[in-house]
């Protein structure tokens, strides 16, 4: 074989898998850049060597077989494909074609946007949709008429009275831009598959055997030509045919457009690629048809395409780059992202160095390595992203990617929830990236609530280096913050408003330093909630906070002892365990004690601790395998304490009665230093919280002690917030849910399900009067003082 048959066996045989990939698994492997790239090398090959021109080459050829898996439907009319431009020459070279067969200047052509998605044909007989197909190879497509009838923009009837008797509508069914983000976002969330692009996801979509799933999935359809057409005389042009099928009810593109000449052509393309980005669908070029049929017909047609058209497309969306290294970027709430640091490519006209890899399972899906060549894909505004790998050029030292142990700002462990996507960055107070969301939650009304500390000051203090952790708020001064607005006026060239009538304004300032000043009195339940605390909110704080009493006792707590308090599980618990175990969170809380924060006295822990604090409950708590609560109560018998528990043999688990894989599986678990560790804390910390127990009757009883309230729907006398502080206050455990352990549902105005809930479950339900007659009866409510 000579080279020139060697290299179109090659190209013939590159292209067809390509072809398949792409048309009948919906799963290309190569860029439309490199595919086209590769198709032109072939056409010039045969045209300079026509002795290999062969019927069976992709270049005589559209599309692909279709697939076996729907029926086949014959195309009385065949589906072409489009004749490619890519330069301006290429239009001026078609333009001129036209010109010299007919014989005619400036021809007039209908330019429509082409959107990106996949052509299908609709037949209608006697108005009604009888069947849809796509395009296949152009001869046979498949027969996709169940999900195509799920495409709300399909008309199931044609509109107007006046149609004829068999009416062929090709177009194209296409995703918009924003069902396919929908669609991702979702995918991601739920460790799905993502689509490459919405090309991707209307094809996929609509090749879907089971209808449902394609209903689920918003497709839309633009019509842009008519096939066969029996007892009817179309208009003379292509733009009164696209009139037409608006007429009856076909969603025809807005853009489309009737423009002369070269000129007339290159006009239209510059000004859809300017509004490109804004389109709420891809294009991935335009369209210019010779509008009238009587020119059409002369000009005809080669083996795939017309003559007559022709597809002008835009810079490619995809490219492929080398993928150099794969950063972590934190986010706001310590959302641990990994960014591609690419080498530099042109994506539709714009250097992208930079690209989103959304999360760490979906590097692992991609199969991503540092090294590898990736496809980018940049379109409109959305930020650049790798849509996939090119395998073949893998290199063979290439390792799986993993994501690293700490923070790359702070130096934190970067960890992650069970069952969730995202890692996060657990150094909550001293990442440079979470610093300032931590401190307007700190700041909030329902944390500190340091009035005046809006976002613009949070914004610039941060900005400006003068909070590195919410610690840093209480060594603000009067000046600090007066060079801080001294330094933003200038960075952005701002006239002070400060410097009024030659006098400097300090009171903005003045009444700052006060109010931080007095958000430093607090109670410890505000402080927990303010420290932002994963899976802490208000409700829990104020759990921990009655029932530890102390701010040092919960500091130094290990986790498995949080899960004492009834409303805290275990994954509350590891959050809070986590938190205090970090050493940059323990230092702000220093600083923050040490700047004058104090968050009220120091109380005995609840004596509602005294029947769950056992060595037993707190075994259970540890959640070693095989440890059930009988074991625990096994153990609890056989060994006095952590210390001695920790010390003994395998063998003497199974004297104290353990089951033998209960005992192998806790000699297991305590050969782990980490959990002996964990072990011997927790027993101190028992012992501890055993000792500052009051004595039983030093608490005192409520007329609701033990009773679980539910408040519900709005009052008029006071906020639910304030009727659940004074049920608190009369022993009264207050929930946001109803269940069967609610003894008590106050109802306000519009009460909704939670009051059909209690009426279902047979719970006491009292209205406002009753709660107020009841608060006053114990002195905790004046009547009239609404
Ligand atoms: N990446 C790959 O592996 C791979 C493989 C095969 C094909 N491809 C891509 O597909 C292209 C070839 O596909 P093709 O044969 O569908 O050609 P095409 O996409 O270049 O053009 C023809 C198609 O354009 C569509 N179209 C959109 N708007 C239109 C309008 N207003 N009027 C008429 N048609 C309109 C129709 O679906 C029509 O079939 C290649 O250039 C390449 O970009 C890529
Ligand atoms: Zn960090």
């Amino acid at each position: 074989m000579t080279d020139v048959a060697a290299r179109i066996a090659a190209l013939r045989q590159k292209i067809e898998d390509a072809n398949h990939r792409y048309y009948v698994l919906d799963d290309p492997t190569i860029t439309d850049i490199e595919y086209d790239r590769l198709m032109r090398e072939l056409e010039a090959l045969e045209r300079d060597h026509p002795e290999y021109v062969d019927a069976a080459s992709p270049t005589q050829r559209v599309g692909n077989r279709p697939s076996a898996a729907f029926d086949e439907v014959q195309h009385a009319m065949p589906m072409l494909s489009l004749g490619n431009a890519f330069t301006d020459e290429e239009v001026a070279d078609f333009v001129r074609r036209i010109e010299e067969r007919l014989d005619r200047t400036d021809p007039v052509f209908s330019v429509e946007p082409k959107l990106d998605g996949l052509a299908i044909s609709l037949r209608y007989e006697h108005g009604a949709f009888v069947r849809g197909a796509t395009r296949g190879d152009g001869a046979t497509g498949e027969d996709v008429t169940a999900n195509l009838r799920t495409v709300k923009a399909i008309p199931l009837h044609l509109r107007g009275g006046d149609w004829p008797e068999v009416l062929e509508v090709r177009g194209e069914v296409y995703m918009p831009l924003a069902a396919f983000k929908a669609y991702n976002e979702r995918a991601l969330k739920d460790g799905g598959k993502v689509l490459a692009n919405p090309r991707n996801g209307a094809a996929g979509s609509l090749r879907q055997l089971d209808p449902r799933i394609t209903a689920q999935r918003p497709l839309a359809f633009y019509a842009y030509a008519v096939g066969v057409v029996e007892g009817m005389d179309l208009p003379a042009s292509h733009s009164a045919t696209l009139q037409r099928l608006r007429d009856w009810g076909f969603p025809v593109s807005a853009e489309s457009d009737v423009v002369a000449g070269t000129a007339g052509l290159l006009g239209y393309y510059r000004r859809m690629g300017e509004k490109r980005d804004a389109l709420p669908f891809d294009i991935d070029g335009v369209v210019y048809k010779l509008d009238d049929y009587a020119g059409q017909r002369e000009m005809g047609f080669v083996s795939r395409a017309p003559r007559w058209a022709i597809a002008h497309k835009f810079p490619a969306q995809e490219e492929s780059t080398e993928l150099l290294d794969i950063e972590i970027q934190i986010g706001r709430t310590g959302a641990a992202t990994p960014v591609a640091r690419l080498k530099p490519v042109q994506v539709a006209g714009v250097v992208v160095t930079n690209a989103t890899l959304h999360n760490a399972d979906q590097i692992a899906r991609l199969d991503v390595r540092i090294g590898d060549a990736v496809i980018v894909r940049r379109a409109g505004d959305v930020i650049p992203e790798i849509v996939r790998v090119v395998p073949e050029h893998r290199k063979p030292d290439a390792t799986p990617w993993s994501m690293p142990a700490a923070c790359p700002v702070c130096g934190s462990e970067i960890v992650r929830e069970e069952g969730e996507a995202v890692w996060r960055c657990s150094g909550e107070l001293t990442c440079a990236a979470q610093r300032k969301e931590a401190i307007r939650h700190f700041a909030s009304r329902r944390a500190m609530d340091i009035e005046g500390l809006g976002d613009r000051y949070i914004e610039d203090l941060s900005d400006l280096g003068y909070l590195q952790s919410v610690a840093d708020l209480y060594r603000l001064t009067l000046d600090d913050l007066l060079e801080m607005k001294r330094r933003v006026d200038e960075r952005d060239g701002t006239t002070p408003e400060t410097v009024k009538a030659g006098k400097v304004a300090t009171k903005w300032a003045d009444n700052l330093i006060e109010a931080i000043d007095r958000s430093r009195a607090t109670t410890l339940e505000r402080f927990l909630f303010a420290l932002g605390i994963e899976h802490v909110g208000e409700s829990t704080a104020k759990a921990l906070a009655a029932w530890f009493g102390d701010l040092d006792l919960i500091r130094c707590m290990p986790w498995p002892l949080f899960k004492c308090v009834p409303d805290i599980g275990g994954e509350v618990a590891r959050a809070l365990g986590h938190f205090f175990d970090q050493p940059g969170n323990q230092q702000v809380i220093d600083a923050l004690l040490e700047r004058g924060v104090r968050v009220g006295e120091v109380r005995p822990p609840s004596a509602k601790l005294r029947p769950v604090l056992s060595f037993a409950a707190m075994l259970t708590d540890l959640e070693i395998p095989k440890v059930t609560r009988i074991r625990a109560d096994q153990l609890a018998a056989a060994f006095a304490n952590a210390a001695v528990l920790r010390a003994a043999p395998e063998h003497a688990f199974v004297t104290a009665g353990l089951p033998a894989d209960s005992a192998r599986a806790l000699a297991a678990w305590l050969a782990d230093e980490a959990n002996a560790t964990l072990l011997l804390r927790s027993g101190e910390a028992l012992a501890e919280l055993q000792a500052r127990l009051p004595d039983a009757d030093e608490a005192p009883a409520g007329p609701l002690d033990g009773k679980t309230v539910v408040l519900t729907g709005a009052l008029s006398a006071m906020s639910r917030d304030e009727a659940g502080a004074k049920l608190e206050a009369l022993g009264a455990k207050v929930s946001g849910s109803v269940s069967k352990k609610t003894h008590l549902v106050v109802a306000g105005e519009a009460a909704g399900s939670k009051l059909a809930k209690a009426q279902e479950l047979g719970i006491e339900i009292w209205d406002e009067a009753a709660l107020l007659a009841f608060l006053a009866e114990h002195g905790a409510w004046e009547q009239g003082a609404a």
